[in-house]
């Protein structure tokens, strides 16, 4: 018999005949206000948190839950294949780990733990450059298993360049570049707390073990921590870049470059021109433009415009496993998923984040055959009608 995701349902069942009942929520909508009771509140007010007043978070949700699934009968849904192909790579689904920065603030494990689980699901994880443990150590963490490195593209072109050399060397096989951070968002979460992880030195694993990095400080890392931590913030991200910037990535980087943030058409438009392989339809989660569109009703003219030619991917509110149903059928190929699993990694490690990966997995399994589709290929926009306002 064909194993499916959507085993993991009777798994739990069985295990129940022991009196066992799964240790974190099966409902993921669910964890952020486990972690709130749980968890400190700077470090879940931080991964909670958004831009302004939240409204693009909500938009998100709201966006997502607009768009209705039209479910299909008698359509033959017992064997069931979810795997795709992104990035000219085989993926047993259409799902990977968004870049996620600073983790050790959600369990002293980190990146690594969560990598971990990645590869135990045979799902990709994505470093981001901003993470808590050098990417040398996350790569052994993930063994075999797919990784994708995400860069804040540096002002200093030789920090970019050194970062690149090392995540090639460690086997990371594509780079995503964040595009709409070139600075930090009103935050008032944090804001009212007063709390930024990195300025605490959270997150500057990677710069501070970099030596082109240590190149810019006047005493090592360890003799002045506070001037380091202080060029990190000044140099991490640079506002002044222009599309023309991107040949320096392409020149500087043998693999597929996948952008991230992209939210107008045109924009898609110019990442295709620059010679990029992909584009990440994204607005960070919410955390960078208040008032901005939500991420899903960006992607089907994104997906319009560019889906012949690059991969659309797709993250901003993806909660449940028909959450990818609808990213699928707008346009995406696949999608990442962010704060869910860092709730997980905050609530239960390595088997926070492989609960969270295998009900979002389950659960998009049972909605694509409850709905008629054995696979992912048939999702086109018919399967979605909009839910009457
Ligand atoms: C705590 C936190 C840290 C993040 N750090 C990064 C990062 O370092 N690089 C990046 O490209 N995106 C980062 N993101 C954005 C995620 O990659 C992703 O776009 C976002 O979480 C998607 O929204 P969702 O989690 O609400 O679905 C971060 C998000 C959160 C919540
Ligand atoms: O908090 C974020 O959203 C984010 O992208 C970030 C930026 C710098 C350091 C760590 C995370």
């Amino acid at each position: 018999m064909t194993r499916h995701w959507a085993d993991f349902q009777y798994e739990i069942y069985l295990n129940g005949m022991t009196g066992a009942v799964p240790r974190l929520p099966t409902d993921l909508t669910r964890l952020e206000e486990m972690a709130e009771r749980r968890l400190g509140p700077g470090p879940v007010g931080y991964v909670a948190g958004s831009a302004g007043d939240g409204s693009t978070a909500r938009a998100n949700r709201a966006a997502l839950e607009r768009h209705r699934i039209v479910p299909r009968m008698l359509r033959d849904v017992h064997e069931r294949d979810l795997s795709v192909e992104v990035l000219g790579r085989p993926l047993p689904a259409p799902l990977a780990l968004a870049p996620v920065g600073v983790l050790s603030i959600m369990h002293p494990e980190a990146e690594s733990a969560a990598a971990r689980a990645a590869t135990a699901l045979g799902v990709p994880f994505t470093l981001s450059s901003a993470s808590s443990t050098p990417l040398e150590e996350v790569a052994k963490a993930s063994g075999e298993g797919e990784r994708w490195f995400q860069l804040y593209w540096a002002k200093d072109r030789e920090v970019t360049r050194s970062f690149l050399r090392r995540a090639k060397a460690a086997g990371f096989t594509a780079l995503f570049v964040t595009l709409d951070t070139p600075l930090l968002a009103w935050r008032p979460r944090d804001l009212d707390q007063a709390y930024l992880p990195f300025l605490r030195g959270v997150g500057t694993a990677n710069y501070f073990t970099d030596p082109a990095f240590a190149a810019g400080l006047a005493k090592p890392v360890h003799e002045d921590p506070d001037a380091a931590v202080l060029h990190f913030v000044n140099m991490f991200a640079d506002p002044g870049k222009t599309w023309p910037d991107l040949a320096f990535l392409r020149e500087n980087w043998d693999g597929p470059i996948v952008l991230k943030g992209v939210l107008h058409p045109d924009d898609a438009r110019l990442a295709a021109e620059a010679g990029m392989d992909g584009v990440v339809v994204s607005n960070h989660g919410g955390r960078q433009v208040a008032g901005s569109l939500a991420a899903a009703d960006a992607l089907p003219a994104v997906a319009a415009a560019v889906g012949d030619r690059l991969t659309v991917l797709f993250d901003s509110g993806i909660r449940t496993g028909d959450d990818v149903v609808k990213a699928l059928a707008l346009g995406a190929e696949a999608v990442l998923l962010g704060r869910p699993y860092a709730y997980g990694l905050g609530l239960d490690g390595q088997a926070g984040v492989e609960h969270v990966l295998r009900c979002v997995l389950a659960e998009l399994d049972l909605t694509l055959a409850l709905s008629g589709h054995a696979g992912v290929g048939t999702l086109t926009r018919e399967v979605l009608t909009q839910a009457p306002l």
